[in-house]
């Protein structure tokens, strides 16, 4: 049995991995990690990891950056493997999951779902051909409660457009207050937030006489918690400290 911590469980994410969790025979939600209560859970739920002394094989995280501490400081006293899955981490809180990383597992990434991590390498390969004379646009849209912008699978995407197309790049974020034409080393990001859309990520590469374009949408949450819980298996038999990613799952 995979025993299962689910930090942010009362919120949208917590709630669909908590249910992919109670119908998959082979795994069990020992307790929830939350600063919202909630009374209807079936399990014991915290609000700080430090309350929990339980055994668990893994804790998957889909809560606020503001409970990266607590995680991090958790995962180093129990080595309790941790699967990251929240969004808009300061580029200092990205250095302290990577320097985490040195003394304990820790997976992270922005998108949980297969297509995402798929696309990824189509703009890598796109990128290494049409990067140089094509201009690399990303819009992506995301319903009304998000709070982070740009998304972070949009980054992930401009990092992999970045580190494929052989010049230096710049990502451009807002064009309201420039009035010049597009430097060639720009990645544009734009962000849209607005009704119930769970996600959607557009990269268009814009050349002289023709567009590409490539698209993911996300019909329902339940494709980031497939890929979470796929995660937490996996993390579940690695014993060595390390960042792990998607790119560990998808072949
Ligand atoms: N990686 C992916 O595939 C993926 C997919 C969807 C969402 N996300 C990210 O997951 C996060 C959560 O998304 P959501 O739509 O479920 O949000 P949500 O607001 O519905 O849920 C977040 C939950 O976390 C709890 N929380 C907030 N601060 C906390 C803290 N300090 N400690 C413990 N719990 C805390 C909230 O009370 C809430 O219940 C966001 O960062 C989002 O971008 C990632
Ligand atoms: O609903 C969200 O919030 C999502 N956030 C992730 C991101 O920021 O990329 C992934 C898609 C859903």
């Amino acid at each position: 049995m995979l025993k299962i911590i689910i930090s942010g469980c009362n919120g949208h994410m917590g709630r669909v991995v908590t249910s992919l969790c109670e119908a998959d025979p082979q795994v069990q939600v020992v307790a929830g990690f939350d600063v919202l209560g909630a009374s209807d859970r079936e399990f014991p739920v915290y609000s700080s990891p430090a309350q929990f002394h339980g055994e668990a094989d893994a804790v998957i995280d889909f809560s606020s950056p503001a409970a990266l501490d607590g995680l991090l400081s958790f995962a180093r006293d129990t080595r309790i493997p941790m699967i990251l899955a929240t969004t808009g981490y300061t580029p200092e809180q990205v250095a302290q999951i990577g320097a985490a990383a040195l003394e304990v597992p820790i997976f992270r990434s922005a998108n949980m779902s297969l297509g995402i991590n798929v696309l990824l390498e189509l703009v890598k390969k796109a990128s290494t051909v049409l990067g140089d004379s094509y201009d690399i646009e990303i819009i992506e849209r995301h319903h009304r409660r998000k709070v982070d912008a740009p998304s972070g699978t949009a980054l992930m995407i401009a990092d992999a457009a970045a580190s494929a197309c052989g010049h230096e790049t710049e990502y451009v974020f807002d064009r309201h207050s420039v009035r010049q034409p597009r430097d060639k080393k720009e990645i544009g990001i734009s962000a849209v937030r607005g009704g119930t859309i769970v996600g959607e990520h557009e990269i268009i590469f814009a050349g002289h006489d023709e567009v590409m374009e490539i698209r993911h949408i996300a019909h329902s949450r339940e494709i980031f918690a497939k890929g979470a819980l796929e995660a937490a298996k996996f993390m579940a038999t690695v014993d060595a400290p390390g960042l792990y990613d998607m790119s560990m799952l998808v072949k």
